[in-house]
């Protein structure tokens, strides 16, 4: 099939790449011409683990191609991804569709055949709708199909998530349409993916759903974590507990600092503006966006304890600034906040990342990067890990930091508590 990806965002890119792995041809398109020139180069604009490599091999076997060039792209293919990015509005919590429709607009002057355009973007109900009226404005109702296929995969995990999916959701009620791309995703499916067809509705709801309940999901476990540090029980032991309920299941229970990223902070967001719009009351995950919202001043409050509130001058130190591990993504990083409030009491802060962030608090004050792990430590009043990254799990603390009396605040429970007690380190943890 030929394949036309409009954005090389993450999912646009990781999608765009491993469709022409399965054996497609797929322009990515991009209006940034800086990305596009830089991909043709081979160099990548995010940080994916293994991506890299399968973006040469399958531009050097020409199934990959980038283009800056939309109409061109458009004409060349058969079925076309919008992969946009649907950012929070500025003034409203609503997702802000303005790419997803001028694409839309874009698209629907350069049909020539007939063409499926798919949101894989993440777009608010009846956004398919709305593009349908763009579409018939120009074309004939023939030539085109409009249909939903929201894309569940994780940054950090994106290659192996975009291949073993657990499902595949095809919101369409065009048989067409529907048989093109059941047969498109089939060697997905044989290596078992279950394929869904649902009307585009129920599709574009199914993945503002699904961000909102594993949002849900870990704001539990945050706020139960606060109640085991009152009466000296383990969180851990509380989600190994729950999550061998096969009902329950044992993902998405690891407490830690606020959920962040591109996509929990904003989904949560526009899915209770889409209620607000319909009136109806989404009051559950109302109250997560505010519970996750307030997660980091909680947290800032157990370092004030941690260091007796005593900030002033403390050289605190940040392993790992991302949202996660094994991702570039500063985006609604739980840190973002922290930082620059530690450094208001007068803290000085100091931080390393694997990804060679070092710019991210360059207008901070008082905030400096470190270039490796033993760097960053050696001098630290107090050691925050903020990130679960695996260069973070096998730190020689006793040898590592010089300072005496130092303090480690692991934000991602990846340290066992039991072990620290017993060498003797001053540790504290979430929920324990
Ligand atoms: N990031 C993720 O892991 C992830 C996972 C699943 C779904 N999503 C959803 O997918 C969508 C894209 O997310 P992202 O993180 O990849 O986005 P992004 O914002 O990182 O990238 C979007 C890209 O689209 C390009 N673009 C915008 N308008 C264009 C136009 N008219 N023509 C050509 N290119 C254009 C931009 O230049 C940019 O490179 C969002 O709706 C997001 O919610 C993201
Ligand atoms: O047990 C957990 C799991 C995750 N997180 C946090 O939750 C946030 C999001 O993590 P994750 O879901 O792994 O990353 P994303 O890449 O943002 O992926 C989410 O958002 C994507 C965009 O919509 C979806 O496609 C994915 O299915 C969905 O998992 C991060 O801050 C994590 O640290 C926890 O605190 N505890």
């Amino acid at each position: 099939m030929k394949l036309c990806m409009i954005g090389t965002g993450y999912v646009g890119l990781v999608s765009g790449v491993c469709f022409s792995d399965l054996g497609n041809d797929v322009i990515c398109v991009d209006k940034d011409l800086n990305k596009i020139k830089n991909l043709k180069k081979g160099i990548i604009p995010i940080y994916e683990p293994g991506l890299d490599e399968l973006v040469l091999k399958n531009f050097k076997n020409k199934r990959l191609k980038f283009s800056s060039n939309l109409k061109d792209s458009i004409l060349k293919s058969d079925i076309i991804f919008i992969c946009v990015g649907t950012p929070t509005k500025k003034n409203s919590s609503a997702a802000d569709l303005s790419q997803v429709y001028n694409v839309a607009k874009e698209i629907s002057t350069s049909i020539n055949k007939f063409k499926i355009i798919i949101t894989k973007s993440t777009v608010p109900v009846t956004t398919g709708d709305e593009i349908e009226k763009i579409f018939s404005k120009k074309v004939s109702k023939k030539l085109f199909s409009v249909v939903s296929n929201p894309e569940f995969l994780r940054e950090g995990e994106a290659i192996r998530d975009f291949i073993y999916p657990d499902r595949i959701v095809i919101g369409t009620k065009d048989k067409r349409s529907n048989k093109i791309l059941k047969n498109l995703y089939s060697p997905l499916i044989s290596k078992g993916a279950k394929y869904i067809n649902t009307s585009r509705r129920a599709a574009e709801l199914i993945k503002y759903a699904s961000n909102a309940f594993l949002a849900t999901k870990i704001t539990f476990i945050n706020e139960l974590s606060n109640l085991c540090e009152k009466i000296d029980v383990n969180i851990e032991d509380i989600s190994i507990g729950m999550g061998l309920d096969k009902r329950i299941g044992s993902r998405f229970l690891r407490a830690g600092p606020a959920y962040g990223g591109s996509c929990f902070p904003k989904d949560t967001k526009a899915i209770v503006s889409t209620s607000d719009k319909f009136k109806t009351n989404l009051s559950v995950i109302k109250s997560v966006i505010k519970s996750n919202n307030n997660r980091s001043s909680l947290l800032l409050k157990r370092v004030f304890d941690i260091l007796n509130n005593n900030i002033q001058n403390k050289r605190i130190c940040f392993l790992g600034v991302t949202f996660k591990a094994n991702t570039d993504d500063m985006r609604d990083s739980s840190c973002l906040s922290m930082i620059p409030s530690l450094v208001k009491k007068g803290a000085k802060i100091n931080y390393f990342d694997p990804t060679g962030k070092k710019n991210v608090f360059n207008k901070i004050k008082n905030v400096t990067f470190s270039n490796d792990v033993k760097s960053a430590i050696t001098k630290a009043d107090l050691i925050i890990i903020h990130t679960e990254w695996n260069d973070f799990k096998s730190i020689n603390f006793k040898k590592g930091v010089k300072n005496k009396n130092y303090k480690i605040f692991d934000m991602r429970n990846i340290y066992s508590a039991k072990k620290m007690k017993e060498q003797k380190i001053k540790y504290f943890a979430i929920g324990c």
